[in-house]
């Protein structure tokens, strides 16, 4: 049996743990493993290789993906689809593993229901996904994040300044509430977990009267303009305060163990799936066992495992 596997979307760390578990199960299962260059648009273009045990070698703590990645907004049509199917026949191959994001997913669904069996790894820092307590990559990126607010406490505890902190996340506040809470945040500002803006700065007022030295605000992107916002907190609270957006830093460096780990589980259960005759679906881990579902499943996101957090907020924070 032949299969292929590629990366897609937004790169992220423990991508290439994925990729090295997929070809190693793969060869382990006698199965030749191709892979496809830059997500859907190497599917389209043919830029396929064929995998061998060493070109996976040495990949396991690298960041990034060495199969590279691409957002490629053509391949919502069937047109393009239809290319990349051809050619992935022509090169007899009878299965495609997609390790991405929510976009991806919705690619490998498509070309599932034209016919071609698809699996899909969740791979983003976002953990946008449903059915799955945590996507590849959410734990490093976490890990980075909680790593440059510590910092940024330094700095503003020094200044007495009230920091803002932007993180990624898209539309999706779990990067923002696991590091505001890991970094004991003062306010965290998510899609799920809104502003209360005047309540904030009566807050902050009354913070600065107490003579506390600093304060964390955690917002995800997306969210509202953290330059503004930093203006009016300073004219309106006293306090004065600067923003960050933490950026691209977010999806590189080596990932942390829990996502090696993670990616090495998922990508060879997806293997195995696959020789059991099984397609259509998304792999997860849900309370720590591996589990598949339907894409649709994946792509209507409950608020899974981070739901308890959310509460926590009110408590703790
Ligand atoms: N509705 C769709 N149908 C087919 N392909 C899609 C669809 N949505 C996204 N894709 C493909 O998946 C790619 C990655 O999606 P994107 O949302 O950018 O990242 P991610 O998969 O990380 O969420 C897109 O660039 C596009 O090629
Ligand atoms: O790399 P781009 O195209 O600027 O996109 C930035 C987006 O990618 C991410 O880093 C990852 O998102 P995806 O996994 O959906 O690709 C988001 O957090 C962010 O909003
Ligand atoms: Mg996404």
């Amino acid at each position: 049996m032949r299969i292929a596997v590629l990366t897609s979307g937004g790169d992220a760390p423990g991508m290439n743990s994925a990729i090295r578990a997929v070809v190693r199960a793969g060869l382990y299962y006698g199965i030749e493993v191709y892979g496809v260059y830059d997500g859907y648009r190497g599917l389209v273009a043919g830029n396929f290789e064929k995998m061998t045990r060493k070109s996976v070698s040495e990949i396991l703590s690298r960041g990034g993906t060495v199969l590279g990645t691409a957002r490629m907004t053509s391949f919502q049509q069937k047109e393009v689809r239809e290319i990349a199917i051809e050619n992935l026949r022509k090169e007899g191959i009878e299965a495609l593993i997609v390790i991405g994001g929510d976009g991806s997913y919705k690619g490998a669904l498509a070309l599932n229901e034209m016919g071609f069996p698809t699996i899909g790894v969740p791979g983003t820092i976002d953990n946008d996904l449903g059915g799955t307590d945590y996507t590849i990559g959410f734990h490093t990126a976490l890990a980075t994040i909680v790593d440059a607010v510590d910092k940024l406490r330094d700095t503003a505890s020094s200044h007495q300044r009230c920091s803002i902190v932007e993180t990624m996340g898209r539309h999706c506040g779990d990067l923002a509430i696991a590091a505001g809470l890991s970094c004991g945040a003062e306010f965290i500002i998510t899609p799920e977990h809104p502003m209360d803006k005047e309540k904030m700065i009566e807050n902050l007022k009354k913070h600065k009267l107490e003579g506390r030295r600093n304060a964390i605000i955690m917002i995800t992107e997306n969210t509202t303009n953290v330059y503004e916002l930093a203006q009016e907190i300073s004219e309106r609270s006293g306090f004065a305060c600067r923003a960050t957006v933490l950026g691209y830093v977010q999806r590189g460096g080596s990932p942390v163990a829990e996502d090696r780990i993670l990616a090495g589980r998922m990508g060879a259960y997806a293997v195995e799936l696959i020789k059991q005759g099984i397609s259509g679906v998304a792999v997860g881990v849900s309370h720590n066992d591996l589990v598949y579902m339907p894409y649709e499943k994946a792509l209507d996101r409950d608020r899974g495992s981070m739901q308890d957090l959310y509460e926590l907020i009110g408590k703790i924070s």
